[in-house]
């Protein structure tokens, strides 16, 4: 704004405007003068349509930045590395395509299963929802023990189809997602694209393949919304979601009953509770609570009508690899195949939590000592944009079933992110952003 009020007051010197004055157009002919105006015009039609961008209004569905991008795949090459990837190396190994492989718990999840010898290929579309040079880090990490990412959109039904044309995948674990629970409200579009359509994409896929895989795809503790029966049980209600990202989950357990019942897929839901640690996520609150903390900056803490206290039930990433990985293990196959169903296949849904909540403020509290600087803490009322007071997992399902039973508390969880945090960045000279 300062500069252009800097050019339209920049006066016209005498010269100018007796330029101005003197010009006058002459044409030679009638046929002249209509070709000049009509190219006029044309210039006029061109510069309204061809405008700087940022004097239109923002778009309303923002999904170049989120996913539509094109990806190179394919080849004999890309073919091989994806074959070697997927080879399973150990006995009873299974074969499994992991979504969202340069993500937080993808990373963590593919390099478990490559770890004890599972054949594992990633699939990223490495969208810049956040830095996307921390994706590139993970993606060197796991291509170090062997893992191959795919480049390439969930919703690319082409890529997919090739995949499993090159791979008989006996599991998915699928982890692409649209993260974060408040802005759903900044790009809805984009929970809509990953969550719904995006998982849509891959229930097709898998439905079709011969032999079907079984599936293992990410939830959210989001969907118990505005529920105020704790400890949050799968048998509650879901039906109140308090943010678009929470009802875009919700919407995903019930297409993963449709296609379950309809194609026989056996499908397993995990409603992660606030997952955290090394090499996590930058929008999350433990995370870029460090990152200003260390620079000394202030940050905000929510708190709920009178003073009431906003909790988490905050689950370290090794915790949950365990669970993700019993899930794969416990699942039954499909019963379908070519599309058809052949008999009733197995759906499940279990909260993988810490059973433990803990109030943000304590948080805090803790990464103060752990970085030993106080927080500039500045608290401010819980927004209305889809954060929900508190969240506390029942976990006895999980732990019937898949033998989940979390073991780290926030206190050693967030050292070891901590030590992960400042060997990555440094103490603060390194932005995470
Ligand atoms: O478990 C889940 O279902 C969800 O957990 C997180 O969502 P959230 O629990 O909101 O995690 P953060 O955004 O890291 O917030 C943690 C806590 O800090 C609070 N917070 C957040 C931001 C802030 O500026 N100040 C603040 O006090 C939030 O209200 C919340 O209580 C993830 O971002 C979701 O993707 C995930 O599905």
């Amino acid at each position: 704004m300062k500069q252009l009020s800097h050019i339209d007051n920049t006066p016209s010197t005498p010269g100018k405007f007796k330029m101005e004055k003197s010009y006058r157009l002459r044409f030679h002919s009638p046929l002249a003068k209509l070709t000049f105006w009509s190219f006029v015009f044309l210039g006029l039609i061109l510069v309204f349509f061809f405008r700087s961008p940022s004097s239109s209004p923002p778009a309303p569905l923002d999904l170049s930045r989120r996913s539509l991008r094109t990806h190179s795949w394919g080849g004999p090459t890309w073919e091989k590395r994806v074959r070697s990837s997927a080879r399973v190396r150990s006995e009873h190994g299974i074969s499994v395509l992991v979504t969202g492989a340069a993500g937080f718990v993808g990373t963590h999840v593919a390099a478990a299963l490559r770890r004890r010898g599972d054949g594992v290929i990633g699939l990223d579309n490495f969208n810049d929802y956040y830095d996307p040079a921390l994706k590139r880090a993970r993606q060197a990490l796991l291509e170090r023990s062997g893992v191959f990412i795919v480049e390439g959109d969930i919703n690319d039904m082409a890529l997919l189809n090739k995949l499993f044309e090159v791979v008989a995948f006996t599991h998915v674990m699928h982890l692409a997602a649209q993260a974060g629970v408040r802005y759903a409200m900044e790009n809805p579009s984009s929970y809509v694209h990953s969550n719904i359509a995006g998982l849509v994409s891959i229930l097709e896929v898998c439905k079709s393949a011969n032999p079907q895989p079984a599936i293992v795809w990410a939830s959210s503790s989001s969907v118990y919304g505005l529920n105020t029966k704790v400890p949050f049980s799968e048998k509650d209600r879901t039906d109140q979601p308090a943010s678009l990202y929470a009802a875009t989950k919700k919407a995903g357990e019930e297409i993963a009953h449709t296609y379950n019942h309809i194609y026989g897929l056996s499908l397993t839901g995990l409603r992660f509770f606030t997952v955290y640690g090394p090499w996590g996520r930058p929008d999350m609150a433990y995370f870029f609570f460090t990152k200003d903390m260390l620079k000394g900056k202030s940050i905000p803490i929510f708190e709920a009508a009178n003073h009431g206290t906003v909790a988490r039930d905050f689950t370290y990433i090794d915790d949950i690899v365990k669970g993700c990985l019993a899930a794969l293990d416990t699942a039954e196959k499909s019963t379908g195949s070519g599309g058809k169903k052949k008999g009733a296949a197995q759906l499940r849904v279990f909260n993988l939590g810490n059973t433990s909540p803990v109030p943000v403020s304590d948080l805090v509290s803790i990464l103060e000592r752990l970085l030993k600087v106080n927080a500039k803490r500045s608290i401010m009322k819980l927004p209305r944009n889809g954060d929900v007071q508190f969240t506390h997992a029942n976990i006895s399902s999980a732990l019937r079933e898949l033998g989940y039973k979390p073991t780290t508390d926030l206190q050693t969880g967030l050292k070891k992110f901590v030590r992960w945090y400042l060997s990555y960045y440094g103490s603060g000279k390194k932005s995470s952003q």
